[in-house]
């Protein structure tokens, strides 16, 4: 029994890397952006969204492989019922930014296990950011270092990098914030002998 994730983030590939996890990755090849069409258009929560996707992406991969640990994630951006999708281009990624100045949001990691084609772990993790209200000259300087690298990443930031700048305070766990909730994951994987106890 191995562990396969079931993801294409580099984030998430280099967390579990760093931690010493041994894992196998995969595209989860699901229609993430249909998916989130029709998830969204019922009005569902940032938990349950995030929630709902990282299954649906460790599902589809364990139905194939289903000897082995099959890990999907998912994360999901927000302020109150606002939920952000990566942003498409620089002028979304600074109308997102414009919109979190000034207020507390969320970033909610969720994780989900599926063996056998069926889910057997999950955790899902809430960090909360002050983002403070910077000025526009800070913030097209801030998008001509980082964009577009900040376009795959929920919420238009790298918190490892310049993004920190944008923060006054991080209420949460640090990988959280980068896409997994490492650590309970870690814990799960002590238990299945994935990794040494
Ligand atoms: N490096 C970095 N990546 C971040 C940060 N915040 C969010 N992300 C990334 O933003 C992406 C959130 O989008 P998702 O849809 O969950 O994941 P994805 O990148 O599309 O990859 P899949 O798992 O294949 O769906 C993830 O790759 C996160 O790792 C951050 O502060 N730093």
């Amino acid at each position: 029994m191995g562990l396969i994730l079931a993801s294409q983030s580099a984030s998430r590939r280099a967390m579990l890397e760093a931690a010493g996890v041994p894992f196998t990755p995969m595209a989860a090849g699901i229609d993430e952006e249909a998916a989130k069409a029709a998830l969204t258009a019922e009005g569902i929560s940032a938990r349950n969204l995030a929630d709902a996707l990282a299954e649906l992406k460790a599902t589809k991969l364990s139905r194939r492989f289903p000897q082995d640990l099959v890990l999907g994630c998912d994360q999901v951006a927000s302020l109150g019922a606002r939920i952000f999708d990566k942003a498409g281009s620089r002028e979304e990624a600074a109308e997102q930014l414009r919109a979190l100045a000034g207020e507390t949001h969320s970033q909610t990691s969720a994780a989900v296990i599926c063996e056998g084609g069926q889910p057997v772990w999950r955790h899902i993790d809430v960090a909360k950011l002050a983002m403070r209200d910077f000025s526009g000259d800070f913030l097209d300087a801030y998008l001509d270092e980082e964009w577009p690298a900040v376009g795959g990443c929920a919420g238009g930031y790298r918190i490892e990098g310049p993004g920190a700048q944008l923060f006054t305070r991080i209420d949460g766990s640090h990988f959280t914030v980068l896409g997994l909730p490492l650590l309970p994951l870690l814990d799960y994987l002590r238990v299945r002998g994935v990794m040494r106890a």
